[in-house]
């Protein structure tokens, strides 16, 4: 039975984002299962709409979104472009809106002048609370080769968005006597780095929870590079210190932090104080010897947007099947969108 509700995958409007929600064989699942799937055309898109189109997806002219059936759920990963229009439909990105972020007011207030309803993938949780959804494994992926590629003096900026093969033909192309320690290596990101490294044959020491409890500095800086892969709710003893950064027997070199807290009271890294990105990822915190280097690019995943892609849609694929009948999880992103939403209308 084809649903009523039909998913509208709409282009991108944050410029150089290639990332999609939907990749054309889940777009090809959805609509085996009745689920009507229309794809707006992208310039930028990693997966060519030719693909979605043979996949059975009726395709449409990028940002034609606001003129979609009342009925379809808007589907992206950022804030849709076109920023006076009231946001009248159910719509699934990436708010970063209920924190008191940046713009965080204003979109809302476009859903209060529309009376759509952001369903937040932030904030798609199972029971526990936990993200059904994310990109962290290859934002620690992408995050850790950064670092091997500038330790081996084989980073050239600015960034450009690779495939898999490309990035790990690069990472094999010299090994080196380097060692790393990934901190939060239980973790999505943390998995990502750690795959990284094994790719680039770096030896690598794997810190969680357990291990950071009482910290040891020395041994900490006894690595030559550092990925910070931490997801940190409460603030915590800081994993370097500016004294850090004025010890000359300091094995550390390069640190990227994956995490990007700079601006969070839960920073476990307060030696900085603004990210990095694709134009310069490197800025150098101390000139040494022995230098130190950090790389903090804040959108990691969008260096390789076919994996991260489809890794994301694989993930979101069952919800987005059982978005048509409600159900709990999209009850309580849902839940979560009308508690923020009257502070915003204050
Ligand atoms: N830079 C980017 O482009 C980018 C992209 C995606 C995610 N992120 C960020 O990366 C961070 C990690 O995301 P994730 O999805 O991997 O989270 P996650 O919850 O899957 O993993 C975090 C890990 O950190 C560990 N951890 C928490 N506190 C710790 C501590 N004090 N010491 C050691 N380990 C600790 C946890 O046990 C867990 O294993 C988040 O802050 C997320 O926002 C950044």
């Amino acid at each position: 039975m084809v649903s009523s509700t039909g998913i509208w995958l709409r282009s991108e409007a944050a410029p150089n984002e290639q990332r999609t929600p939907l990749v054309p064989g889940d777009a090809a699942k959805l609509l085996a299962e009745g689920i009507p799937v229309t794809v707006e055309e992208s310039a930028h898109r990693a997966f060519p709409i030719d693909d979605y189109a043979a996949a059975g997806c009726r395709v449409v002219p990028a940002d034609t979104w606001p003129d979609a059936p009342p009925t379809e759920v808007v589907l992206g990963l950022k804030e849709p472009s076109s920023a006076s229009v009231p946001l009248t439909h159910r719509h699934v990105f990436f708010g970063h809106a209920y924190k008191g972020q940046e713009g965080g007011p204003a979109l809302l207030r476009r859903f209060a002048l529309g009376g759509g309803t952001l369903l937040d993938l932030e904030y798609l949780t199972d029971e526990a609370g936990r993200r059904v959804v994310a990109f962290g494994f290859w934002a620690g992926y992408v995050g850790a080769a950064l670092a091997v590629l500038h330790h081996r003096g084989r980073l050239t900026a600015p960034l450009r968005s690779l495939t898999r093969p490309e990035l790990d033909a690069e990472l094999r192309a010299e090994q080196g006597a380097a060692r790393a320690l990934v901190i939060g290596a239980l973790g999505r990101s943390g998995r990502g780095a750690c795959e990284a490294l094994a790719v680039a044959g770096v030896p690598t020491t794997r810190w969680d929870v357990e291990e950071t409890r009482d910290l040891d500095r020395a041994a900490l800086l006894d690595h030559d590079l550092l990925v910070n892969t931490v997801f940190a709710v409460e603030p915590g003893t800081p994993f370097l210190t500016t004294a850090d950064l004025e010890r000359d027997d300091r094995t550390l070199t390069v640190v990227s932090d994956v995490t990007c807290d700079v601006t969070s009271a839960c920073n476990r890294l307060p030696v900085y104080d603004r990210v990095t990105d694709w134009a310069e990822p490197v800025r150098r915190l101390h000139p040494g010897p022995p230098r130190l280097d950090l790389i903090a690019v804040d959108n990691l995943p969008s260096l390789l947007p076919r994996e991260s892609s489809t890794a994301f849609s694989a993930g979101l694929l069952p919800h987005l099947s059982a978005l048509p009948h409600g159900g709990a999880i999209w009850s309580r992103c849902a839940e979560h969108f009308h508690h923020a939403r009257p502070a915003a209308e204050k």
